[in-house]
């Protein structure tokens, strides 16, 4: 999976790279903020902040969340609007795209793998096929629900790439329920968004027999 914090979110959002003009997001996160704040988690979970150990971990802490939280500051179009026109009239689906989110519950990791298809238009508007993994990652660095991770990313083909059916599946491991709470490791949550012709039950079942078909 490709890593970015927010000073090179560019390679993962689909900006050209080294160009600080297109880099939106390294302002918006306020990393001194995020040190303050993880300081006194620390201290509240009865922690000494000022240990050798502990003293460089809000400033990592604040590193990592700009990093997994930079799809905060990002839109689809950025990505999408890379399209060519190709005279291609069925399926195309990238699947297995693996994934890291944030449950917006309790802030802990949710990951697994998303499949991304869609039917192009009729005058064949065409994406590059890493856009469509480009648009997952760029929903999962926020804080996030699967439901709602999964409709974004269906919203976002419908939205840009106007194609005449367009899927989305999330298979997802939840940390919430693996090493807390419910104390559930393996159990996975499935879910699915499906627009216009992928409706059509022997099209979604095509669809279906190539996501499932490992
Ligand atoms: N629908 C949905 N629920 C989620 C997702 N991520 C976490 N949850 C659930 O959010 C719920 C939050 O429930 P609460 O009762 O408010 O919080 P809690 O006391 O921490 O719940 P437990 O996890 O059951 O201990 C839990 O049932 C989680 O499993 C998600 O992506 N989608
Ligand atoms: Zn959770």
């Amino acid at each position: 999976m490709t890593s970015f914090d927010d000073d090179d979110v560019s390679a993962s959002a689909g900006y050209p790279a080294g160009d600080g003009s297109h880099h939106p997001t390294s302002h918006k996160v306020d990393r001194p903020r995020i040190e303050a704040a993880v300081r006194e988690i620390l201290l509240a979970i009865g922690e000494d902040p000022d240990r050798g150990g502990l003293l460089d971990t809000p400033k990592r802490v604040a590193k990592a969340y700009a990093e997994m939280f930079a799809g905060l500051h990002h839109d689809p179009a950025e990505i999408l609007s890379t399209t060519f026109d190709l005279d291609h009239e069925e399926l195309v689906l990238v699947k297995d795209i693996p994934f890291y989110s944030t449950c917006e519950h309790h802030l802990v990791p949710f990951h697994g793998v998303a499949h991304v298809g869609y039917i192009p238009s009729h005058d064949g508007r065409v994406t590059g096929l890493s856009k469509l993994a480009r648009v997952v990652d760029m929903y999962a660095r926020r804080p996030q629900v699967q439901e709602r991770l999964t409709t974004e990313i269906v919203e976002a083909l419908v939205s840009h790439l106007k194609p005449r059916g367009a899927i989305v599946v999330v298979e997802c491991e939840h940390m919430c329920m693996s090493m807390r709470g419910i104390r559930k490791p393996g159990a996975k949550t499935v879910t699915s968004a499906v627009r216009g012709q992928l409706h059509d039950p022997a099209t979604r079942a095509e669809a279906m027999s190539l996501i499932l078909g490992r």
